[in-house]
């Protein structure tokens, strides 16, 4: 982590909890919450029909934001069941997933279709989490960095810097992915390092205001050790997600190293 990025949680529900499942989560979670908003971006990621509950509900006054899994890139027409960047902001989301590994693999989704969903999610005002990561076998034959580059690449490219400091990217090894299997520390905070690097050549200086999260078997037992490399500013969580108390487990971890790095700072 850096003390110069907000550290941001998201949780991704993937296909799981019903709007009642998701308020119930909501109730037992948000009773947990003591302030960490104030330190942690905190996004809750539900199915789509769950998405007008929890607007319903007091996400914005306790500090959480609602996010969508995926988006469409036109705003309307002809595109049954998909849902556009509008859609999504009138009920209330402000962030969106886009390139999940899951959408790339199990329906196709093209890094030119990852492209211009994440520039209609930056056209409404949202804030695209863009996936990136690379499969066990691209690993395997060293070409991870290569991997994870061509992908920024193709989302990013020609971006206006603007507009790329709104982006956050997800670096998600697919092996790691609810496998309970998550990246050592250490891989991880070199591969976010190599997406810095990247970053930097795409984006310049707004480089810096990206925010880098690691996603793949993210854990209470693990996460602080994601937090403590230097590129990587969260975690963007699957299974740890689903229940109240691991959620929150993991949020408060993130406020606690948010807290000790701001306490360095001040002390330099
Ligand atoms: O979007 C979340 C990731 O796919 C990670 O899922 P996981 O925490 O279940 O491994």
């Amino acid at each position: 982590m850096n003390a110069a990025r907000k550290p941001l949680l998201a949780a991704n529900w993937k296909m799981n909890k019903t709007p009642e499942e998701a308020l119930s989560f909501w109730h037992e979670f948000s009773g947990r919450l003591s302030g960490e908003t104030g330190r942690v971006e905190v996004v809750i990621c539900p199915p789509y029909p769950a998405l007008p509950a929890l607007q319903g509900a007091d996400l914005r006054a306790r500090g959480v934001y609602l996010g969508a899994q995926n988006v469409h890139w036109e705003s309307r027409g002809a595109f049954t069941g998909e849902v556009s960047p509008g859609m999504l902001r009138a009920v209330g989301c402000s962030h969106v997933i886009v390139g999940h590994s899951e959408r790339r693999a199990y329906f196709g989704e093209s890094d030119e279709a990852v492209k211009r969903k994440l520039r209609a999610a930056l056209e409404e005002g949202m804030t695209p989490i863009l996936c990136v990561g690379e499969t066990l076998e691209q690993r395997t034959a060293g070409r991870a960095e290569e991997v994870v580059a061509a992908q920024l690449t193709a989302a990013l490219e020609g971006l206006d810097t603007g507009r790329a400091a709104r982006v956050v990217v997800a670096y998600e090894p697919v092996w790691a992915i609810g496998t309970g299997r998550s990246a050592e520390s250490r891989d991880a905070g070199e591969m976010a390092a190599a997406v810095r690097r990247r970053l930097r050549e795409l984006a310049g200086p707004a480089a810096e205001e990206i925010r880098i999260l690691y996603g793949g078997s993210v854990a209470p037992d693990n996460f602080a050790q994601f937090l403590a490399e230097a590129e990587v500013d969260g975690g963007l969580v699957g299974t740890a997600s689903l229940r109240p108390e691991s959620f929150f487990a993991l949020v408060a971890s993130a406020a606690k190293a948010a807290t000790a790095q701001a306490g360095e700072g001040e002390a330099q």
